[in-house]
């Protein structure tokens, strides 16, 4: 069977890795001692909007690793990368892949250049979720969903093992075969939804209510479309479709992950969405003023937050 390490049993993390292990398959959760102490005490509960889990994950945690796994799903914040490769590192061996479910794209040059780029499998979360107080995962999707694919051809024999696994799992699963693609169409999806709601504070349904809140949010839009097509991964006409539709929503309870950080006071992925899209515009070229005012916004933000 597949040895699976989860690196962080946070939102995704926990849900994914504890939704796989429910399904059968042989997950280890690498941990740090206070999400251990949490997950031993109370398990590993998810609530899902049609139904809760309470997983038994105490034989599953670890607080380092000694040996090599076959598969390691990397589930950190970017801010935590660099402590997350060392801790992984003597988990990955020649024959092991790495799937990375972050939001953003720069971590696949640091995982590259640190393991080889044969090991790192594109991938991506669609899942609307929070780790709570109580170290339990909220969930809105229905289900939440896992996209991944190979990066090479090498990858690909992989990969299809992978999905035969993942399908065990109550959870959506698509096997793409333009994982670049993908990622760039999340790239654009959630620095669109997160700098309009860090910009602009609210979720998209408190935004349209005000006066010029839908022009922002499209300019928003075009300025993330043309960095993706400057790039060589333009969005689809679904795809942007979708964004406009999404993003313009009246009464919409839409909200990214990072705003919801970013409400709660915590960090915030802004160097890796917002900033890394306005540096991928401006190497192309553009101008970009709505990412820009967002990206002070959440530098700000970090920076208030340093000195408080
Ligand atoms: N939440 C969401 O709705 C979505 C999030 N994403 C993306 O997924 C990624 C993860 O986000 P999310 O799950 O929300 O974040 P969380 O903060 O909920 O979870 C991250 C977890 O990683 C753990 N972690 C970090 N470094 C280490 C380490 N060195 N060793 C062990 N554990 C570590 C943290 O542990 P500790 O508790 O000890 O700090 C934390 O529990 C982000 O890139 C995010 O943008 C993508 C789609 C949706
Ligand atoms: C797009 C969304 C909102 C859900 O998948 C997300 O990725 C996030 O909140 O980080």
């Amino acid at each position: 069977m597949m040895r699976i390490l989860v690196l962080g049993a946070g939102a995704i993390g926990g849900y994914f890795g504890g939704l796989l292990l429910h399904s059968g398959a042989d997950v280890t959760f690498l941990v740090r001692r206070r999400r251990r102490n949490l997950l031993k005490k109370n398990g590993l509960v998810i609530h899902t909007p049609d139904q809760d889990y309470d997983i038994a994950v105490a034989d599953h945690l670890v607080e380092q690793v000694d040996e090599p796994y076959d598969l390691v799903i990397l589930s950190c914040k970017a801010y935590d990368l660099e402590e997350a490769i060392k801790a992984i590192t003597p988990a990955v061996g020649p024959d092991t892949h790495v799937l990375p479910l972050l939001n953003g794209l720069r971590h696949y040059d640091v995982l590259d250049e640190t393991f080889g780029a044969e090991k790192i499998l594109g991938g991506l979360a669609k899942n609307i979720c929070t780790m709570q107080k109580d170290g339990s995962i909220r969930s809105w999707s229905r289900p939440g969903n896992v996209t991944f694919g190979p990066r090479s051809e090498e990858q690909l024999d992989f990969c299809r093992q992978l999905e035969e696994l993942l399908l065990r799992a109550p959870i959506s699963v698509t096997h793409s075969s333009h994982i670049t693609s993908a990622l760039w169409d999340k790239f654009c999806l959630i620095t669109v939804l997160g700098a309009i709601n860090c910009l602009l504070r609210g979720s998209i349904g408190d935004i349209m209510a005000t006066r010029n809140g839908r022009d922002i949010a499209l300019a928003i839009i075009d300025e993330c479309a043309g960095t993706a097509k400057a790039a060589g991964y333009p969005l689809s006409e679904a795809s942007l479709d979708y964004l406009q539709s999404s993003m313009t929503r009246e009464g919409s309870d839409y909200t990214s992950s990072m705003f919801r950080d970013m409400e709660l006071g915590k960090s915030v992925e802004a160097d890796q969405l917002v900033g890394d899209m306005l540096i991928r515009a401006e190497d192309a070229g553009l101008s970009t003023p709505f990412l820009k005012a967002a990206y002070c916004t959440l530098q700000t933000y970090m920076l208030r937050r340093e000195k408080s």
